[in-house]
């Protein structure tokens, strides 16, 4: 008998009533009471009676001090025991309807009592009761109860049904798994998170049941992208020293990070099928370098590929960068964006159709009516295009099944870019290239910015350049563009004698583009913006990044804004200036000045946050696991999916008996929950 079809009513004690609270829960069969789980545990403190305090939950061990005393209201008991607790303390307990333990309470008995503790009357009203000195508990699982049913009536309804079918309780995971992870079985990890002993029990029955739960997502991925990868790509024949001739075009050498990317990327494009790869890196660490191997790497193949950027300066910025290292190589490389019209226009289609054109850089524009690649073999875009079913049919229609790779400017901890992205392969940039010099980070009262002032003056006086940023207004665009216009005069006044301007989310891209070029190109001394500065933009002059109301923004926009400064050879600054009050304001400063690494920073934000808030993930897909924390469970969720990946590759896994219980498992769970494409 299948526990998943056996229904709560086989229970004693549940009838029609229970059953309707049951499954207000979402708890119709034994498996899925079984498989509901605590959202914590209460903890009885053994603390030392000077420690208690008034209506504390106690734990304590005790000596019987007789005599007893039963006395009755009605048909209730109560019951009154004078104990020395901790050998030192004399407490009167007292005991509600629980006369029958009468006998057990002998002179001189060592008990173990847990219970409520009274200050006034100095009685410990005791609900728990255990003897031979044995340590009671000391956890208790706390269920999401309801008006119907208590979590205690719902611990007490699970550990029935542990009882009652524990020979049932099936071993859903391959004994293969169970033996090389040291998992406990299925019904060892339910007995654990229901009834534990120790701290111990609950941490090992996490861990395989977050174990479990993330491979079965993980397999769900991988069996998704297996799918996708079913329309055949071609293997592209790249040469051997593709790497060394590249290194050889850069004016310094790579990372190790970006050498193992340049690494995976030539054993991707060595498979037949299509490669699907994102490069997570923190901010500066040289994406677009690992980008622009990959073109190379395709264009010695002798195809094409074509580079996405988000907006028009920043294709400009790197069709720039990928003339400099790759013409020299004989690579023909041609800018594509609203502003090409015309006859330069048609010069570049008609190289882009006769091939010619090695590498196309551009916007969306590259995905318009009328550009044809002779044969487009790989498409680099960024996080912020990840291409929806339409888009991809259409670059089907350009190019083969071409090869992708998304680079992300937003470093977001492993496991999540695993979840988020888990149908693709993740390189990790998590190292800066040599040479930067440590931006000094620094908190300033709103009142004290005098000092910001200060700061930027004799930076400036120097030659460099400084970003101004205004504070984030929820209320809305108007009053974002009355708080910069304002701090804009104050900056004006403050650096009288240095070229200063406004950037703000109401002037039109046009105006915003040639406010950002003149300021990459050194026209601007200040540039004052509300967030609209662009993520990604590359200018090296710069080396003040002055946030107002810092407090608003979070940890990760804040990252991404300082690193907008120290990507040349000067000292660069980041000034927090804000009025934080809130802890968790406060928080999100302190984790800025105590770290420049942008994934211990997106691991803190997640830690504050948590993930459907800081990606707004609720909606699109991200599922939410019943146990593990994507937070806390990293780990967890990258040895699942190594796992997932080496048994869906297995042909015997969709047939053979070892895997009918995960079968089934994933059977269900993907009735449960449906995942966007
Ligand atoms: N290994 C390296 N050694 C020295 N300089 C490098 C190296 N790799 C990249 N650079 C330079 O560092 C700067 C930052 O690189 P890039 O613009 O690719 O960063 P990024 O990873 O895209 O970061 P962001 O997301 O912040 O824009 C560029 O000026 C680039 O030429």
């Amino acid at each position: 008998m299948s526990l998943r079809s056996l229904s709560v009513r086989v229970l004693p004690g549940v009838g029609p009533q229970k059953e309707r609270a049951l499954e207000a829960l979402g708890i119709r069969t034994i498996d899925d009471l079984l498989h509901t789980y605590p959202f914590r545990y209460d903890e009885r403190a053994d603390k030392p009676f000077p420690e208690w305090r008034d209506g504390d939950r106690v734990t304590a061990r005790a000596v019987v001090e007789g005599p007893v005393q039963v006395r009755w209201r009605g048909s209730k008991s109560i019951m009154t025991a004078r104990v020395r607790v901790d050998g030192q303390y004399p407490v009167v307990c007292l005991w509600f309807s629980q006369h029958y333990l009468r006998s057990k309470l002998t002179d001189g008995r060592l008990i173990v009592v847990t219970g409520k503790w009274n200050e006034a009357l100095r009685r410990l009203v005791v609900s728990e009761t255990s003897f031979g000195g044995a340590q009671a508990p000391a956890w208790v699982p706390v269920y999401r109860a309801s008006k119907d049913l208590s979590s205690r009536a719902i611990h007490q309804l699970i550990l029935k049904a542990l009882e009652q079918y524990a020979d049932d309780i099936p071993e859903s995971l391959p004994y293969a798994l169970v033996r090389k992870y040291r998992l406990w079985t299925h019904r060892e990890a339910l007995f654990g998170i229901h009834r534990p002993t120790s701290p111990e029990d609950v941490r090992q029955a996490r861990r395989r049941l977050v174990f479990e739960e993330f491979l079965l997502f993980q397999i769900q991925l991988q069996w998704l992208r297996s799918k996708r990868e079913e329309p055949a790509g071609r293997a592209q024949p790249v040469p051997r020293d593709a790497l060394t001739r590249f290194e050889a075009l850069l004016p310094s050498p790579m990372t190790n990070a970006q050498r193992q990317a340049c690494e995976d990327i030539l054993r991707d494009l060595e498979r037949p099928v299509p490669m699907a790869r994102l490069i997570q890196g923190d901010v500066g660490s040289g994406k677009t370098w690992v980008a622009l191997f990959a073109c190379f790497a395709v264009h010695l193949a002798r195809g094409q590929s074509a580079l996405m950027a988000p907006t028009e300066i920043l294709a400009e910025q790197h069709a720039r960068l990928a003339r400099q290292l790759l013409e020299q190589a004989g690579v023909r490389v041609e800018l594509l964006t609203g502003s090409v019209t015309g006859r330069e226009r048609d010069r570049v289609l008609q190289g882009l159709a006769s091939g010619d054109v090695s590498l196309a850089v551009g916007t969306h524009a590259l995905l318009s009516e009328g550009v044809e690649f002779r044969d487009l073999a790989l498409l680099v875009t960024d996080e912020q295009h990840r291409f929806g079913v339409a888009q991809r049919a259409r670059l089907r229609e350009k190019g083969r099944a071409p090869d992708v790779l998304m680079l992300s400017a937003t470093p977001i901890p492993r496991t999540l870019a695993l979840a988020i992205y888990g149908d693709m392969d993740v390189s990790v940039l998590n190292e800066l290239p040599k040479g930067r010099k440590p931006i000094q980070t620094l908190a300033v009262r709103s009142s004290e910015d005098e000092a910001v002032f200060r700061l930027i003056r004799r930076e400036l006086a120097r030659g460099r350049q400084a970003y101004v940023v205004a504070p984030a207004i929820e209320a809305g665009d108007r009053d974002d563009v009355a708080s910069a216009t304002e701090l804009y005069e104050r900056v004006r006044e403050h650096l009288a004698g240095f070229r200063v301007e406004l950037l703000h989310g109401r002037m039109s891209s046009a105006e915003k583009e040639r406010m950002m070029r003149a300021f990459r190109d050194g026209d601007i001394h200040a540039l004052v913006a509300t967030t609209v500065i662009e993520v990604g933009i590359d200018v090296p002059n710069a080396t003040v990044m002055a946030i107002y109301g810092a407090e608003r923004f979070g940890l990760a926009q804040l990252h991404q804004l300082r690193g907008r400064v120290g990507r040349g050879p000067h000292p660069s600054y980041c000034l927090l200036i804000h009025d934080a009050s809130s802890e968790a304001a406060r928080a999100r400063i302190e984790t800025m000045l105590q770290t420049n690494d942008g994934f211990e920073i997106a691991e803190r934000d997640l830690e504050l946050r948590g993930p459907g808030e800081l990606f707004g993930l609720k909606q699109s897909g991200l599922p939410e696991f019943a146990l593990g924390d994507l937070a806390r469970d990293y780990r967890i969720m990258e040895v699942a999916r190594e796992e997932a990946l080496a048994l869906v590759r297995r042909d015997d896994f969709w047939y053979a008996p070892w895997a009918m219980e995960l079968r089934n498992a994933l059977k269900e769970a993907m009735d449960k929950v449906s995942y966007r494409d």
